[in-house]
């Protein structure tokens, strides 16, 4: 389980990644939660494109939830977290190239920054920025899922729906946590049909 550091003096950036599933939004809720109960000032943001549950709110498949605010663009986080001790940013894989930039200024000005997103898309590819926030962050904290078809560890996120757009909102209807091998046979029996 992640402990927060207790040096106060310099930001620094943590990365929540994993598969559909894997518990990232609850972690992230804890530790914005816990940050909160220290009395530090928390701003969350969202990409504005992911409303499946809650326009304002981010909320975990477990149904927590903590309000949040939907911003367009990377730099957009900019005009709210002059004041804050703790950003957090929940589904980053969707943001601009931008935001590894926006995340190092705001840590390298004394802020936490805790993000957390899918480090790979549903072909198994590392997605949008993840990779490189994974590079430059202090803290990585991988999260696991369990596999709808076997009950192994699973950190793939398995497409049902059949569209190739990089980006489809979805759930249970659309994808399925699974592991290496659920994973790979799901791609090569679509391969062969
Ligand atoms: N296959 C699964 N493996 C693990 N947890 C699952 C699975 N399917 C549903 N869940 C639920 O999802 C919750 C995690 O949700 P969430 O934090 O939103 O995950 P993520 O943000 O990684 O998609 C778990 O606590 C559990 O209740
Ligand atoms: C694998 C994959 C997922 N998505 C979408 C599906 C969901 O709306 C979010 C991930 O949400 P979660 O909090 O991690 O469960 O991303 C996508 O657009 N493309 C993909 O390849
Ligand atoms: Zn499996």
């Amino acid at each position: 389980m992640f402990v927060e550091p207790h040096h106060k003096a310099t930001g620094w950036i943590e990365v929540i990644c994993g598969s559909m599933f894997s518990g990232k939004t609850e972690e992230l809720i804890r530790r914005l939660n816990r940050a909160i109960i220290a009395k530090q000032k928390v701003e969350i943001f969202k990409p504005a494109l992911d409303v499946r549950y809650h326009e304002s709110q981010v909320v975990s498949h477990n149904a927590t939830a903590i309000r949040s605010t939907p911003v367009h663009t990377a730099e957009e986080i900019f005009l709210y977290v002059s004041e804050c001790d703790v950003i957090g940013i929940d589904e980053v894989q969707f943001f601009d190239s931008q935001i590894v930039e926006v995340c190092n200024r705001l840590a390298n000005a004394g802020k936490r920054v805790i993000v957390a997103g899918l480090d790979m898309d549903y072909l198994g590819r590392p997605f949008g920025a993840m990779p490189t926030l994974m590079a430059i962050a202090e803290f990585v904290t991988k999260v696991h899922a369990i596999c709808v078809k076997c009950g192994a560890v699973a950190h793939y996120s398995y497409r049902l729906a059949p569209s190739a757009e990089k980006v489809l909102l979805g759930e249970k209807d659309a994808y399925e946590a699974r592991c290496r091998r659920c994973f790979t046979e799901g791609m090569q029996f679509e391969k062969n049909h």
